[in-house]
């Protein structure tokens, strides 16, 4: 006869793959009986139509069949009651995150238009082909463009019970965007206090899984979004973004000076459309200025993390859902040094 204890602790090693915490965790486990090596276990689900169901039942025969004196495995299902549901829902609405082994990137710039959402979609992939788990969470909640620059404009997460969401996945990367939930006809007219909430219900309430990095584009301006964002976030890493121009550069300050009073480290700043490489003559041009993202970062007392070039191919990728990182090797070796300086900047 097996110990029964033996068994729970195995179907503890199983997670849901959606909700990302074991089935002990999730009160899925309803039965489980023993005879001469022989189990036969009854699991809960949310759904009867759950597409991880097979993924779920072969977990919990691999973990089963490692038992000493296991012979055969028998799984069955049943759906949750509603109070069961109810209370999986509510149990796990805090909670459903632990972030306590994630990097929590806040990407900003002060001014609106300076390449922070581009910027954050190709470092999310930079830093997974570096080997990390990554999530992006386009906290720009009205002027959101993190959909039309990854190319999932026209997708939807999936919404489970109440409240969790599952994040819509590409490139191996964890996106959740405004974009993927309202009709992109109608203009968002919520205010403060609603755009805080929406925020944390992203960060709260979408099953991101175990993440290395968690990337925030924050929407651009040194209001009360980017201030209510670092105060809940914490210990986030802020990046800031901006272009050569004095402008620029002077909001992005004012925007580092906020991260500062808030406590909030700043591990750097990228300078994006630093320069134009001409087709014909070769030569460098600084349409936007010169240097100012490296003024900058002195400013701060932080590194310069980057220089990214004003490129057509940038533009072009972003604007047709490709990312120009995936396809050019310039653009690719840019980004993937800026990915290796920011895991630098980490040690
Ligand atoms: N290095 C670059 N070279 C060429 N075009 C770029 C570059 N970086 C960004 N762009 C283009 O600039 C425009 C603005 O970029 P993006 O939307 O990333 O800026 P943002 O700072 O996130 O804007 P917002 O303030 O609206 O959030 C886009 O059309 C994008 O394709």
């Amino acid at each position: 006869m097996l110990d029964k204890n033996e068994i729970y602790k195995a179907l503890a090693k199983v997670n849901d793959p959606e909700l990302n915490r074991n089935l002990a965790e999730l009160n899925m486990i309803k039965e489980v009986t023993e005879e001469q090596g022989n189990i036969n276990v009854v699991l809960s689900l949310t759904v009867m139509g759950c597409p991880m169901k097979n993924k779920i039942e072969n977990d919990v025969v691999d973990e089963l069949m490692k038992l000493d004196g296991a012979k055969n495995v028998t799984v069955k299902f049943v759906e949750m009651t509603n109070e069961e549901k109810k209370k999986l829902f509510s149990d796990n609405k805090k909670t459903i995150n632990d972030f306590k082994n994630t990097v929590i990137l806040a990407i900003g710039s002060g001014k609106g238009g300076v390449g922070k959402s581009t910027i954050t979609a190709n470092i999310s992939i930079a830093l997974s082909r570096l080997g990390f788990k990554v999530g992006v969470l386009d906290a720009d909640i009205l002027g959101y463009s993190i959909p039309q620059i990854m190319g999932i404009k026209d997708q939807r997460p999936k919404v489970i019970g109440e409240n969790i969401i599952i994040p819509i996945e590409k490139f191996g990367i964890k996106i959740i965007s405004m974009g993927n939930l309202v009709d992109d006809e109608k203009p968002l007219i919520w205010r403060g206090p609603i755009l805080a909430g929406i925020f944390t219900q992203f960060l709260n309430e979408v099953s991101w899984g175990k993440l290395d990095f968690l990337l925030l584009d924050l929407p651009p301006g040194t209001g009360d979004i980017p201030l209510s964002i670092m105060q809940q976030v914490n210990d986030s890493k802020f990046i800031i973004v901006t272009t050569p121009q004095i402008t620029a550069k002077d909001v992005a300050r004012r925007l580092g000076y906020m991260a500062q009073r808030t406590n909030t480290k700043i591990l750097g700043v990228i300078e994006n459309m630093s320069y134009f490489v001409c087709d014909k003559c070769g030569e460098k041009h600084y349409i936007f200025g010169k240097g100012e993202g490296l003024n900058l970062s002195k400013e701060l007392g932080v590194d310069l993390l980057g220089e990214v070039p004003l490129l057509k191919e940038i533009r072009e990728g972003s604007d047709k859902g490709k990312l120009p990182i995936l396809k050019y090797k310039e653009v690719e070796r840019i980004y993937m040094n800026i990915g290796e300086n920011i895991v630098n900047h980490l040690k």
